[in-house]
């Protein structure tokens, strides 16, 4: 038997409890976003989702051949959450955060990325959207500086660009919330990878976007530095209230995050969603659960796993409990191929009112 959601794979009802008793204590997620930089933002849409896709379509089409790298991909985040989107390759990653940056249109769907509709914006829009909407950082640490600056120019170029005044000021913050505040004067040579990358997030972050969108921003990193270069991206952002999507092959970035989102074959398919919660005795944990997206038509990807142990196959039987459901594996399927014949409909009817007369008289004898 699978029952869904797969929460009850552990002891549910306690489970169940921790949540309601976390959200009754209002014990914030790991990585929480902070209340006052959003209000601080003064962003309109900071009660919304600021990223939102829906039934996103993305179809490659090169000498005749045709890929479908979004199949209809829902997506929505809150302002000031910071997730990890997380797939096989190929899964459709990079052309999503390529969507979301504004360098790539969709073929179909819909999407809107702080209140920006991102399929129906004008040429300028994409400009002003990708200098003040959107930050990016690349995996290659080279694609993300120019290697002639220092990094305090780096991080004041976006704000040169944009007639963004008081230049100096905003430059000294972003080093100190990254952490470097004493490599201002370097060029990207004379830093260490991690330290570009941190330099790249602080350029990125310079005209205050309302979402970082980074693609693999650790791959070419140690476990050490991805680990510093994470948690520092997570605590600027969260400081200046931004929302965080960034792409990943790095399992441990997911301990960085609140929510792990992943792909498979062009779709969102689970979620990772982690809670701090304090016991009784004040112990501090973390949970981590997973979920099964549901579109909006009310479908579900059941994970392969599950597909492959129990041999589901052709179709289930869903059976609703009082606060779950449950999916079952036809077992119609082996009844019926058996070696006696299926009656038709007529005759089914008609077995089955002989079987229930058959019990009726036994149960009065
Ligand atoms: N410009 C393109 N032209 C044709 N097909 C493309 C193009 N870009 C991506 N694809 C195809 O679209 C699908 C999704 O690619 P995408 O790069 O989004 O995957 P990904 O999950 O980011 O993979 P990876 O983790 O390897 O970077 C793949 O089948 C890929 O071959």
């Amino acid at each position: 038997m699978a029952t869904v959601p797969d929460d009850t794979t552990t002891d549910a009802a306690r489970t169940r409890q921790e949540e309601r008793a976390a959200q009754a204590s209002k014990a914030p997620p790991r990585q929480a976003p902070a209340a006052e930089a959003l209000a601080a933002r003064g962003d309109q849409f900071s009660s919304q989702p600021v990223i939102w896709c829906e039934d996103l379509v993305r179809i490659y089409s090169t000498e005749g051949v045709e890929v479908q790298a979004l199949q209809g991909l829902n997506l929505v985040v809150d302002a000031g959450d910071v997730v990890a989107l997380v797939g096989a390759s190929g899964s459709g990653k990079s052309t999503l955060l390529g969507i979301l940056s504004g360098l790539d249109k969709p073929t179909g769907g819909r999407a809107r990325v702080a209140g920006v509709d991102l399929l129906t914006m004008s040429r300028a829009q994409r400009v002003d959207y990708q200098r003040h909407t959107v930050g990016f950082v690349w995996q290659q640490t080279s694609r993300n500086l120019l290697p002639f600056l220092t990094a305090a120019e780096n991080i004041a170029l976006p704000m040169v660009i944009s007639g963004r005044a008081e230049r100096a000021a905003r430059v000294g913050e972003l080093l100190g919330l990254l952490g470097i505040g004493d490599l201002g004067a370097r060029r990207p040579a004379e830093l260490s990878g991690g330290q570009q990358q941190r330099v790249a997030i602080a350029t990125a972050l310079a005209n205050t976007p309302a979402v970082l969108l980074a693609d693999e921003p650790t791959g070419e990193l140690d476990d050490a530095s991805s680990a510093q270069v994470l948690d520092t991206m997570r605590q600027a952002a969260g400081e200046l209230g931004t929302t965080v999507l960034v792409v990943t092959h790095d399992p441990t970035v997911s301990d960085h995050v609140r929510r792990t989102v992943a792909i498979r074959d062009g779709r969102t398919s689970t979620e990772v969603l982690r809670y701090v919660v304090t016991d009784a005795d004040g112990t501090v944990r973390q949970i981590a659960k997973e979920y099964t997206v549901i579109d909006r038509a009310g479908r579900i990807q059941l994970p392969k796993a599950h597909v492959e142990a129990l041999g589901l196959r052709d179709r289930v039987r869903i059976e609703k409990e009082t606060e779950h459901v449950q999916v079952w594996p036809d077992d119609e399927h082996e009844r019926r191929s058996g070696d006696e014949p299926v009656p038709a409909q007529g005759e089914a009817d008609e077995t089955m009112q002989r079987e229930i007369s058959a019990a009726t008289q036994d149960e009065e004898r």
